[in-house]
């Protein structure tokens, strides 16, 4: 059975961002994540995840001026000490909320750069950072996202990332396989979870509907099929990781939004 966390970044934006916690748990979600945790202090977020019985089973690395435009370090070159500082400030976090894995976005190409040069600062910048993780039994994830969304972003292929995996050497270095993205880039999604899911390099899914990114029961992705896929294949390798549901709420902002939008999950709570 699928085990689903709520993402709080996208979900209840109707209300504050430290009151979602009660409100996923509420929902019966166990897990969450959600993308920086950086404008709050660790202890209050942990204080949060404990009070409505938690777990924090992802959330990102600082992804560089976000204001500006920036989607992280990792491919940038110039930007290395940066990136290392910011993935030593991501790994006390994870530390403080007892997180398993980070999310280390790849970053934007910058204009004028050789392809080779900022596949190397890549390749070299996720080793270093995987070093330092594994030191702390953290996995950091790297997610193919869709360049709709993100134009000029470096990853966007499931294969692609799975290369750079075998490049870059490190156990602890695996793919958040964000359905999403996924479907609008490459399609085959079922496919592809049955190649990837038995390598041991998928660390975490992620789901919503296509193209809106609303719920996932809105669209051209049939999830109950997919989850099938998914537990099948769990059940052959083992896998028990979690499935992040990053959608907006089609029901947006208003009062008990995302709750009412919730009645997909009620066949896998
Ligand atoms: O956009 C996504 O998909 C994510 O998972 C975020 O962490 C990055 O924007
Ligand atoms: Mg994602």
């Amino acid at each position: 059975m699928p085990r689903f966390a709520a993402n709080l970044s996208m979900l209840y934006p109707e209300l504050d961002f430290l009151d979602r916690f009660e409100a996923a748990a509420r929902d019966g979600f166990r897990g969450v994540e959600f993308l920086f945790p950086y404008d709050c202090a660790a202890n209050e977020l942990a204080a949060r995840l404990r009070a409505n019985g938690l777990q924090q089973v992802l959330f990102n690395g600082p992804p560089g001026d976000w204001g500006k435009g920036e989607k992280g370090l990792a491919c940038l070159p110039g930007r290395e000490r940066e990136f290392r500082d910011g993935i030593a400030r991501a790994l006390a976090y994870a530390a403080a909320l007892d997180c398993p894995r980070i999310h280390v976005m790849a970053g934007l190409v910058p204009a004028g750069t050789e392809p080779r040069e900022v596949r190397g600062t890549y390749v070299a910048n996720l080793r270093a950072a995987a070093a330092d993780a594994a030191k702390q039994g953290v996995d950091l994830m790297i997610e193919p996202i869709n360049p709709r969304d993100i134009p000029g972003f470096f990853l966007n292929r499931q294969d692609d990332a799975h290369a750079l995996i075998a490049e870059i050497g490190a156990g602890n270095v695996k793919v958040q396989m964000d359905l999403y993205h996924c479907q609008i880039v490459e399609g085959d999604v079922a496919t592809r979870i049955r190649r990837y899911l038995p390598t041991g390099r998928v660390g975490h899914f992620q789901i919503a509907g296509v193209p809106q990114r609303h719920e996932p029961d809105v669209g051209e992705l049939n999830y109950p099929y997919l989850f099938d896929v998914i537990d099948d294949v769990s059940a052959q390798c083992g896998w028990d990781g979690w499935i992040g549901c990053e959608y907006r709420p089609a029901r947006g902002s208003r009062p008990g939004g995302t709750t009412a939008g919730l009645g997909w999950l009620a066949p896998w709570r």
